[in-house]
């Protein structure tokens, strides 16, 4: 990957590193594993669990969405299912996403009246196994974005091994991959989990060699696993090419990706999990974040402009010509040092717009993330279609 722009130097920033994988797949696991891991090194992370609907939670979380939320609760009173009763659980609580990231960015810095206290160089964020929920919501984007604009953030994609053994669940498992990837725009780490019960040796082959893949498609079609007739191979054979196709369109993605195998149950490979870690977190601060700066300028200066043009409207609707107003105002800039004189009433208005404008700024958050949800390809049409009739 080439960088265009080069990143200004920060001071070193804690990562953020947020467990996504199906269910089951072992997150949770992982996450409690990882949480020993560093306590055990004398660098405890900092927890937040984002999982309304787990029960039994094995590590201590710092942040906990069910202190804010009762997910039985909201099923019962907007009358939803689980899937319904995670998503608004989550948009209720990214209502608070504000105090969460001033937390965060608080325990990131020395703290000058506890010199004790190390700054944090961790953060695990635990998601629910309904990753489309989480990954596919607005509170999901919103959540992610506010991270990635603090921190270096890095996804880690838990597998569970032992059931992505035929090459069509393996690719399955890829695709989904490869969808978060776009959709969060952020390095990615491939965590093959469960390695205690089966080894994960055959998914990196296949990630790393098309003719190995090819072999294990074709033992797949030998054995019938596509559903063809006995003794006759993979039916029609449109799995088996589909498939084969996907894996060489895949080659570019799996290349920048890391892969790593664990026991989350056995604590095995941790240490390599973490080299990863470092590695994207590097990545990020060198690839994502000048790209997320130029993102945010862009933002900005659109913001800008539409000010300017309803300064404009304004003015002319009081009759007022630019230049003419301009000519109005003396040509003094304030400085954020200069002397301020004591508020008059006007300004205390003026004050009351920016805490309007700060509320303000959540919702066009929430809207502008919705739409990003509607602006996206057919699939991803459907899917906030589906997602409506969740809220409905
Ligand atoms: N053998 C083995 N089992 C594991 C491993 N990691 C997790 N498990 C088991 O897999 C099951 C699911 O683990 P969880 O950590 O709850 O999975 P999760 O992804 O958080 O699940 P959801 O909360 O439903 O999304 C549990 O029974 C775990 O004990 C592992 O490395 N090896």
């Amino acid at each position: 990957m080439e960088s265009t722009t080069t990143s200004t130097s920060r001071p070193e920033r804690p990562v953020a590193i947020v467990c996504v994988g199906l269910a089951g797949a072992g997150k949770t696991t992982l996450m409690q594993q990882i949480y020993a891991y560093l306590h055990q090194k004398k660098e405890p992370p900092y927890v937040v669990n984002l999982d309304p609907a787990v029960t039994n939670l094995q590590y201590q979380a710092n942040i906990d969405i069910r202190d804010s939320v009762n997910y039985k609760k909201v099923m019962e009173e907007y009358g939803l299912g689980p899937n319904g009763g995670i998503m608004t659980s989550l948009n209720l609580f990214t209502t608070k996403v504000d105090q969460v990231m001033n937390i965060l960015e608080k325990r990131a810095a020395p703290d000058p009246e506890k010199p004790d206290r190390k700054p944090i160089k961790r953060i695990l964020i635990d998601t629910p196994g309904q990753i489309e929920v989480f990954l596919w919501s607005a509170s999901g984007s919103i959540m992610l974005d506010s991270l990635a604009s603090s921190f270096p953030t890095v996804i880690a994609y838990v597998i569970d091994t032992e059931r992505t053994t035929s090459t069509a669940t393996f690719m399955s498992n890829m695709l989904y991959a490869c969808s978060i990837l776009y959709r969060t725009k952020l390095p990615m780490i491939v965590v093959f989990n469960k390695t205690d019960v089966k080894d994960a040796e055959f998914a990196k082959k296949w990630m790393a060699d098309y003719e190995a893949f090819r072999e294990g498609l074709t033992q797949d079609e030998n054995s019938n696993a596509f559903g063809g007739v006995e003794g006759q191979g993979a039916g029609t054979g449109y799995m088996g090419s589909l498939i084969d196709s996907m894996s060489l369109t895949l080659e570019e993605f799996y290349r920048n990706l890391n892969v790593v195998s664990v026991s989350a149950l056995k604590g095995t490979g941790i240490d390599k999990f973490f080299e990863a870690v470092k590695e994207k977190a590097d990545e990020f601060e060198k690839y994502y974040q000048p790209e997320l700066d130029r993102r945010r300028a862009e933002r900005d200066e659109n913001k800008k402009k539409q000010r300017e043009k309803e300064l404009e409207k304004m003015m002319k609707g009081m009759s007022m010509g630019g230049t003419a107003s301009s000519s109005l105002l003396g040509d003094t800039t304030y400085k954020e040092d200069d002397d301020m004189e004591p508020l008059s009433p006007d300004d205390e208005a003026e004050d009351d717009f920016d805490d309007e404008d700060d509320r303000e700024g959540l919702q066009a958050r929430y809207e502008a993330a919705m739409r990003d949800q509607q602006d996206s390809t057919g699939a991803d049409a459907s899917f906030a279609k589906y997602l409506h009739t969740q809220r409905d």
